[in-house]
């Protein structure tokens, strides 16, 4: 981290202690301002609802079950289901409003192998999926990194997203061509409306955080991944890359306590009100979603079923005609059927953020069925899911802002700071190169970055990793030897710092940059000692 960015990291650390103050007195403004009441939603069976999605969630898309190619549902799903055999989901362990929690949902990340995914202060790593034709990563015994089915698995995971890759782009590309269309025939539209400057887009991400459960932090001060502002919106469609997925899943009848919706009355949540995090802004989300068949309570006849035959039953005994009446009253009936069955099929709820006068969408997803948040959706609204009756996997596919966030990265900072450390392999010594603050500034930065993004982060999380996939392994063991060559070259500066031959000048100044390092990084050491260091449970 360059110092101007470590200031803007401990500030941006302030600030979002601040906006979280805000947000819960916003957040609890409006709750008090809706007192007993609930905002109306809409489902599709109300009227209406059609005319919503269109005003109010038009970067919403729903790509129905059928229509995706032939074979490509049975592989993927038989793809999440070797995934969980093989333990590869697990809950994590999030922070959410200065509180650790598991999440409700399972989960794990595929993707570009030595791509990792940050979202509530947990930095996930890549199982990497292989592409079409390529081995693999394989250890020195020649070894590959993961089982053949797992490797199978995600190369499935792999198929689906390049599927999502063309058809999300059809998609923007298409209402790209619709929105330039009405851009020109309303000219007071300023052009490239809503692709602020980054910067803006991620204060704005802060700022408008949300009312609820899951919340988003705003990347990681990334500046150079965002296609440029004039960019126009098809020709930004073009570049849709994503490089990881998140797959959920969750079994409702395992859950003891699901959250109430608590804005609309939408029922049980699986995931809480949110936006994505950590995405380039803009870029788009393409979710696969997938019920799997119920471990039936009942044989699958519900009550409502049984109750509905025995009337008509009643009614051939009795001789009875239907009247106009029973009809309408029927027509009313199986309208509401249509609402309690929807209710038990999982749904993504959606809503503008921090408005409660739009009524809020609830889509039904029947297993198969995929859908895209595309355009700025994600920025300007929030997403939840809503458990159904069945246990449920999803993958969510996403372009991660991932410029400080792969091991090509980050293995390239850890040389930029060993180049600091000369070894005479004669007297069996070391010792710093050059003394410059600022060099010495960037060392101490890159040492903390290594330590709390990298290395706590993964072995925080069980070495959950190690177990069925060995890809990670090498590299992280490499990293922490350089980290001990760093906690080295801290040592060796604070010798030059206390040595009263060193100039008084100088010194001063090395003194400052070290006292600050180690006052930060025993802080970070603290919060990190302070979290319930219990790795997350295996589902
Ligand atoms: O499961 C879904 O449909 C979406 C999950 C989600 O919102 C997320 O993982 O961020
Ligand atoms: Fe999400």
């Amino acid at each position: 981290m360059k110092p101007r960015q470590r200031k803007q990291y401990f500030r941006n650390m302030k600030r979002s202690d601040d906006s979280e103050r805000e947000k819960r007195r916003k957040r609890r403004r409006l709750l008090q301002e809706l007192g007993e009441q609930r905002i109306p939603y809409l489902s599709p069976t109300d009227p209406g609802f059609q005319d919503l999605w269109d005003s109010s969630y038009a970067g919403l898309a729903l790509r129905q079950s059928g229509t995706l190619p032939e074979g490509l549902h049975e592989k993927v799903q038989s793809a999440l289901l070797t995934l969980q055999r093989h333990g590869c989901l697990l809950r994590d362990l999030v922070r959410v409003r200065d509180r650790d929690v598991f999440t409700a949902v399972s989960r794990a990340l595929v993707g570009q192998p030595g791509y990792t995914y940050r979202y509530l202060d947990t930095r996930l790593f890549t199982i990497p999926w292989h592409c079409e034709g390529e081995e693999g990563q394989k250890d020195e015994k020649g070894k590959p990194c993961c089982d053949s089915d797992l490797r199978d698995a995600c190369k499935a995971l792999w198929e689906l997203n390049q599927f999502f890759c063309s058809d999300v782009k059809q998609q923007t590309n298409a209402r790209g061509v619709k929105r330039t269309r009405s851009d020109t025939e309303n000219s007071e539209d300023a052009p490239g409306e809503g692709m602020c400057e980054e910067e803006s887009v991620k204060d704005r991400l802060v700022e408008e955080k949300t009312i609820e459960e899951e919340e988003e932090d705003s990347g990681q001060g990334c500046s150079h991944s965002s296609p440029p502002s004039s960019t126009p919106p098809a020709a930004q469609a073009s570049l849709v890359q994503f490089n990881v997925t998140l797959i959920n899943y969750m079994n409702p009848a395992a859950m003891t306590q699901l959250k109430e919706e608590p804005y609309y009355g939408m029922g049980k949540m699986a995931v809480g009100w949110h936006h994505d995090e950590n995405l380039v802004p803009l870029s788009p989300v393409a979710v696969y979603s997938y019920s799997c068949p119920a471990e039936p309570k009942n044989e699958g006849v519900t009550e409502k079923d049984g109750e509905g035959k025995s009337k008509e039953k009643e009614r051939e005994a009795k001789g009875e005609g239907t009247s106009t009446e029973e009809v309408k009253k029927e027509g009313e009936a199986s309208v509401k059927e249509d609402v309690e069955k929807e209710k038990t099929c999982w749904r993504v709820g959606l809503k503008v953020a921090w408005d409660i006068h739009t009524p809020g969408l609830a889509l039904p997803l029947q297993s198969g069925d995929c859908y895209y948040m595309t355009d700025d959706l994600n920025r300007t609204h929030q997403h939840c899911v809503l458990a159904g009756d069945t246990a449920r996997f999803s993958s969510t596919h996403r372009v991660a802002q991932c410029c400080t966030g792969t091991l090509d990265y980050i293995q390239k900072r850890c040389s930029e700071a060993l180049e600091n450390l000369h070894s005479d392999p004669e007297k069996n010594a070391k010792s710093l190169i050059s003394l410059l603050p600022s060099i010495l500034q960037r060392i101490e930065d890159i040492h903390n970055e290594v330590e709390f993004e990298w290395l706590r982060q993964y072995w925080f999380q069980g070495r959950r990793y190690a177990r069925f996939c060995s890809w990670w392994t090498k590299p992280m063991e490499q990293m922490e030897k350089d980290w001990k060559e760093m906690e080295r070259m801290t040592q060796l500066l604070l010798v030059v710092v206390e040595d009263e031959a060193t100039a008084q000048e100088n010194r001063r100044e090395m003194a400052d940059v070290l006292l600050n390092a180690l006052t930060d990084r025993q802080q970070h050491r603290q919060t990190w000692r302070d979290s319930d260091c219990v790795p997350p449970t295996r589902v």
